[in-house]
């Protein structure tokens, strides 16, 4: 089975920044607590280096002072003494609070960001996202936005932060000389600039391959589980799982290249601290040119300033990495942007017309329509169904039926006109459109929730609360479904994958029960069965059939099947021809 996987094109970080802009954007609503975190980083960042400045001062001030019997009487020991503590707190309350602070932002962004992508992806589905399996969006919708939280915590706030740690190191380094604070700005820009340029360049093409290869793997595992009795069944379990294996390695040797390029990452932060840790002790040897006296305060200035440094370089110290890391996230928001960009092939209009009295007239007028794929499927198709007429849609397999049912019910877009009652259905909202029509697919999806909430989701949301548990009952019991569960606790009782799981025919008959629910709505006038009795037994289909019977009086059908007993329900036949 081969992966279907987009190789990206390495990028400028122009080109990068210009891409994750719109992301900078999502951040807007939560500016003020990433403010915050800023400030608290910028306040820790200052006692920091405020803690090791004047500790360093302390410390050779004090000596200096202990070489007279004078001047150590005459030392102030407890201001700074206090000022040494001050910072101490400071720095650890300051660190806290600004990893909670921007923890907190990132969590609420990154859930924010959830349900900016799914309010994008569902009005895609489903002519949109055809093109994505179900495991690909599901990677995007949590690992992809997961990768994002790199771009808030880690990236835009270091920076920042950097920029002013430096800034202020400089102008006390200029304080003591001028060399120095020159020096110190060449550093500290190789650092800020020069650096994260370079380990994005080395990070990209491995980070965005990490992503790839998390991807495919992701998607092979969840292919194997839900593949599982086929892979069994024909014997390609261990063949399959070598395929897992493999997907595996790979994403080690990718997350391998990247602990690489973070270690050479550290190793030279590591040096040009120490270098630039020389250069300061050189220069400033030079500029105090062996004066040490407390009275010009020289000696104690030196080490302050050497220590400040040292704490400066925590700043730009997690750039490089962050840098590193930004071919990764960058390749995850264009995976997202790949989603979210898309133009919905089909659009409801907001406040569509309100159709007066509901009739369930179909009017289907020179219907032309092709997949994505191109290949026609209806071709100049006509058809005219009146209120309350029942229609069986027959003729052989794939020539077009459930497509029909689908252009009725507006998953695709098609050429020609669908009216119900007259009206145009692109006229229609979707709320309106969708509450005219019972519809039951060909395949009947039992979703991971109890039978009560699986069997109301037919319910229109403006009656909810109209249908009690004994309609419900009821509705089982003309279906034959109130044997799945103890009678006392039939309603709770949770299906699907997480619950218990239904035969064929007992998922076709939630299909036909949340038909009949949805026919309890008299603003319903239409009913679109795709082969509703398909899989079930003949005694069990003629009780489907008589119970169709019953609720139909009134509606309108357009019933899909190959079923010859099913015909019974309708009063006229219509045969689809292939088109070749
Ligand atoms: N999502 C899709 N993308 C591309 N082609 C599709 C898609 N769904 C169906 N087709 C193709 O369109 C054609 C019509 O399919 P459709 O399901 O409407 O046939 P049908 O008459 O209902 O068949 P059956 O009686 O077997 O259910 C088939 O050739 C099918 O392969």
């Amino acid at each position: 089975m081969s992966d279907k996987t987009q190789t990206q094109q390495p990028a400028s970080l122009g080109k990068v920044f210009r891409d994750l802009k719109p992301f900078l954007a999502l951040a807007k609503p939560y500016k003020g607590r990433f403010a915050l975190g800023y400030l608290l980083a910028l306040a820790t960042l200052i006692s920091s280096v405020g803690l090791l400045a004047l500790s360093g001062w302390f410390i050779t001030a004090t000596a200096v002072a202990g070489l007279t019997v004078a001047t150590a009487q005459a030392f102030n020991f407890f201001t700074p003494g206090a000022g040494v503590r001050g910072f101490s707190i400071a720095r650890t309350a300051g660190r806290y609070g600004e990893r909670l602070v921007t923890h907190d932002a990132t969590f609420r962004l990154l859930a924010g960001l959830r349900v900016w992508f799914f309010e994008k992806v569902e009005p895609l589905a489903p002519a949109g996202l055809k093109g994505f399996r179900n495991s690909e969006l599901l990677n995007r919708l949590v690992a992809d936005i997961d990768t994002l939280d790199g771009l808030y915590l880690r990236l835009i706030s270091p920076l920042l932060l950097a920029v002013a740690g430096t800034l202020a190191l400089v102008i006390l380094a200029a304080w003591f000389s001028l060399d120095t604070a020159l020096m110190l700005l060449v550093v500290l820009l190789v650092a800020i600039v020069v650096l994260p340029g370079w380990f994005f360049r080395l990070g990209q093409k491995p980070g965005q391959r990490t992503v790839q290869a998390r991807e495919i793997l992701r998607n092979r595992l969840m292919d194997y589980v839900a593949g599982q009795t086929e892979l069994q069944i024909y014997g390609a379990a261990v063949r399959y799982r070598e395929t897992i294996e493999d997907a595996e390695s790979e994403v080690q040797v990718q997350e391998r290249a990247m602990a690489r390029v973070a270690g050479l990452a550290i190793l030279v932060i590591a040096l040009l601290t120490g270098a630039t840790l020389a250069g300061v002790v050189l220069l400033g040897a030079v500029t105090i040119d062996g004066d040490l006296s407390l009275g010009h305060n020289h000696g104690p200035v030196l080490v302050m300033l050497t220590l400040a440094t040292m704490a400066a370089f925590e700043a730009v110290m997690p750039l490089p990495s962050a840098f590193q890391m930004l071919g990764q996230t960058h390749s995850a928001a264009t995976r997202l942007r790949d989603v979210t960009e898309q133009q919905p092939a089909v659009v409801f209009p907001a406040d569509g017309v309100v159709p007066e009295l509901p009739m369930g007239e179909l009017q289907c007028s020179d219907i032309h329509f092709a997949y994505p794929n191109g290949l026609p499927v209806l071709n100049g198709l006509s058809l005219h169904i009146q209120p309350g007429e029942r229609v069986a849609l027959v003729g052989p397999t794939g020539c077009g039926k459930s497509s029909l049912l689908q252009l009725i019910t507006r998953d695709w877009p098609y050429q020609g006109q669908i009216t119900l009652d007259g009206q145009p259905l692109e006229l229609l909202s979707e709320h309106q459109l969708r509450r005219s029509m019972a519809v039951m697919p060909q395949k009947v999806h039992i979703f991971s929730a109890t039978l009560r909430d699986n069997l109301l989701l037919a319910v229109d949301p403006d009656l909810a609360g109209t249908v009690s548990d004994d309609d419900l009952i009821e509705v089982l019991e003309h279906v034959g479904l109130t044997h799945i569960a103890p009678e006392t606790n039939l309603l709770d009782t949770w299906l699907g994958a997480a619950g218990q799981a239904l035969s064929g025919g007992e998922q076709r008959r939630i299909g036909i029960a949340r038909v009949l629910l949805r026919l309890k709505d008299h603003q319903c006038s239409l009913v679109l069965l795709d082969e509703p009795t398909e899989g079930l037994d003949p005694d069990t289909e003629g009780r489907m059939i008589s119970v169709l019977n019953e609720a139909l009086p009134g509606k309108t059908l357009l019933m899909v099947t190959h079923r010859p007993a099913v015909l019974e329900l309708v009063e006229r036949t219509v045969t689809l021809e292939p088109l070749s």
